[in-house]
């Protein structure tokens, strides 16, 4: 394979960002429903106790949908805080009905950083993940900061399943795959479940 440039990343970031802002409020709507109906039928999310999440922005697949259904089951719910002095690593904090969120410096709203409301990565069952493009080799590529090819190193060993969220349209070819980058074993679009 030819070397992955930083131009190819970049290039398919700019891209499919473009093309998921693209999609009408009917078209998010829609595909936040569908997703969050499959997503509670897959076994090892009806299996789940703990559950990873995050709050979209930037033309992401709603996971508002998908989060109310999993509050309805009592499932808890966790979502990513950006590490307060180890940049580039992510925490996962509780998130209730009640728990009150402010942005973060991403500008992506998060719970309070409260040590009693986290759950460590050997607590996790599933880790819902966001992503900028997938492939069909279940490759991933994200907004640009690392946070989850670090959080998804040695998943195995902490026992969670990670699970891609995308838009259908977020699927591309072949994605130039850099050392540090962990494919994924299952992405979840609004028609179709992946698995490798
Ligand atoms: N919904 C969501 N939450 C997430 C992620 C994500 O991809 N989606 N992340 C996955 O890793 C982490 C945040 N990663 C991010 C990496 C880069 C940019 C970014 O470049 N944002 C702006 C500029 C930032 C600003 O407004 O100051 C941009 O869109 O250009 C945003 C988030 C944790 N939380
Ligand atoms: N496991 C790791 N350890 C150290 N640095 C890493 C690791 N993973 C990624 N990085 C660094 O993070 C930077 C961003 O990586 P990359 O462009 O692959 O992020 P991404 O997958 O798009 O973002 P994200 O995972 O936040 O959604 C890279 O410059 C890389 O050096």
């Amino acid at each position: 394979m030819t070397h992955p440039s930083l131009l190819d990343r970049q290039d398919i970031r700019q891209h499919v960002r473009h093309l998921r802002r693209g999609l009408s409020a009917e078209q998010q709507e829609r595909a936040a429903d569908l997703l969050a109906e499959h997503a509670i039928n897959f076994a090892p999310v009806s299996a789940a106790e703990k559950i990873a999440l995050f709050l979209s922005v930037d033309g992401e697949l709603n996971t508002r949908p998908l989060i109310a259904k999993l509050w309805q089951q009592k499932k808890q719910v966790f979502l990513p805080v950006l590490h307060p002095f180890s940049p580039g690593h992510l925490l996962f904090l509780r998130y209730t009905p009640e728990t009150p969120l402010a942005p973060n410096k991403l500008r992506i709203p998060e719970p309070p950083l409260d040590i009693r409301q986290m759950a460590t990565l050997d607590e996790l069952d599933v880790m819902m993940v966001p992503l900028v493009a997938f492939d069909r080799d279940g490759q991933r590529l994200g907004m640009g900061g690392g946070f989850y090819d670090r959080t998804l190193q040695h998943w195995q060993q902490h026992g969670f399943l990670p699970v891609g969220l995308a838009h259908d349209c977020q699927l591309v070819e072949k994605l130039p795959v850099a050392e540090w980058d962990v494919p994924l074993p299952a992405v979840l679009t609004p028609s179709k479940l992946w698995q490798w």
